[in-house]
């Protein structure tokens, strides 16, 4: 019997891991551990087990790890977890982990998931994904998972979205499917256009929201934001950047956010894919977008300028 028929009458899947870092720790954690599947973790420096640290529960799981993608071969599910930058350096995984009937799930912050990977993947099916949850990582093998929203995913509600909520059963991930999923890809930008770069300039948690002379300037940014949308065809409520910012305050004030991340570990941040997204599309409808290009702006000059030691001094 070949691979696929086993993982056919079995729904066992091989299923590997591209990126162990804040997001993609938690999942191949919380795959690992409904023992389901094989799970392989694709790094670049190998570590032991995995720890993922929960409100619930600890899961200390064990994937095997691959550190070089020659050992890697073709894996029915594959889950880019790096950055939308990392996705060019990861193609030697992908071109190793994709066949034709392959899955690839993009757990990656911005729009436009399946052009981005298209010219990675050859023939298999790109699976794009909304990320809600909060990843923290603690350590090379530790990650800590913050539940945000009501649901840690969300995909579209199509054949390759709901492979993806089988995949993930056992988890007790909380996914949804939905038929508008531009609308909610487009929701969940604007929150990481704007939110993401004011958490790293300032090098705060999103505890910074719930300053009172920060809501105006996150209000006017989100507005300013939510216009490019609705001109791209997301169908956003009249009053969607007051529930976008209300939003905000729900979310754990000691909850950092990707991009915050980097700006400690003086890592290039992913602004281009996030605010430069907005802009980008802001010229296409020839819509202004100037409090988002002083995030972009200012967010570059810090990039290009790291400073030593900061994530020893934010412990
Ligand atoms: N953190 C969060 O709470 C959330 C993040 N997201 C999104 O999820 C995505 C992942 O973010 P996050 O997990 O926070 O990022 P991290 O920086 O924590 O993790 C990224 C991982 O990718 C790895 N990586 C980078 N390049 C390669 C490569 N060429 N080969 C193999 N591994 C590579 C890094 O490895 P190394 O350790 O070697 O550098 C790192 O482990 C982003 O798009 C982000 O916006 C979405 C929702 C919430
Ligand atoms: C919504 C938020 C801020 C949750 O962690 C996020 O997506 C990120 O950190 O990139």
């Amino acid at each position: 019997m070949s691979t696929i028929d086993h993982a056919a009458t079995t729904g066992r899947r091989r299923v590997a891991v591209v990126g162990l870092g804040s997001i993609g720790g938690v999942i191949a954690g919380a795959l690992d551990a409904t023992g389901r599947h094989d799970v392989t973790a694709c790094v670049r420096h190998g570590i032991a087990r995995l720890v993922v640290e929960r409100p619930d529960r600890t899961i200390e799981a064990r994937p095997r790890i691959l550190t070089d993608p020659a050992q890697a071969d073709i894996h029915d599910w594959v889950l880019l977890c790096t950055k939308a930058q990392d996705t060019a350096s990861s193609s030697p995984w992908l071109q190793r982990l994709c066949g034709a009937s392959t899955h690839v799930a993009v757990l990656q912050n911005g729009m436009g998931h399946t052009e981005r990977l298209a010219p990675f993947v050859g023939g298999a099916t790109v699976v794009p994904t909304i990320v809600y949850y909060n990843g923290e990582r603690l350590a090379p093998d530790r990650v800590r998972y913050r539940r945000a929203s009501d649901h840690d995913f969300a995909v579209s509600d199509d054949a390759g979205g709901r492979a993806f909520v089988e995949l993930l059963e056992g988890t007790g991930m909380q996914i949804l499917v939905s038929p508008e999923f531009k609308t909610m890809a487009w929701r969940k930008l604007l929150l990481n256009a704007i939110a993401n770069p004011i958490t790293a300039l300032t090098l705060q948690r999103q505890g910074v929201f719930r300053r009172e002379d920060m809501g105006s300037l996150v209000l006017s940014a989100l507005e300013e934001a939510a216009a490019v949308a609705r001109a791209d065809g997301a169908r956003l409520a009249d009053d969607e950047a007051l529930k976008l910012r209300a939003m905000l305050m729900t979310f754990p004030p000691d909850a950092g956010t990707s991009m915050y991340f980097d700006r400690l570990a003086g890592r290039r941040s992913e602004v281009d894919a996030l605010t430069g997204a907005v802009i980008a599309a802001g010229e296409r409808h020839q819509i202004a977008t100037p409090l988002c290009r002083v995030l972009l702006t200012l967010m570059r000059a810090a990039d290009a300028a790291p400073i030593p030691g900061l994530m020893e001094k934010a412990k």
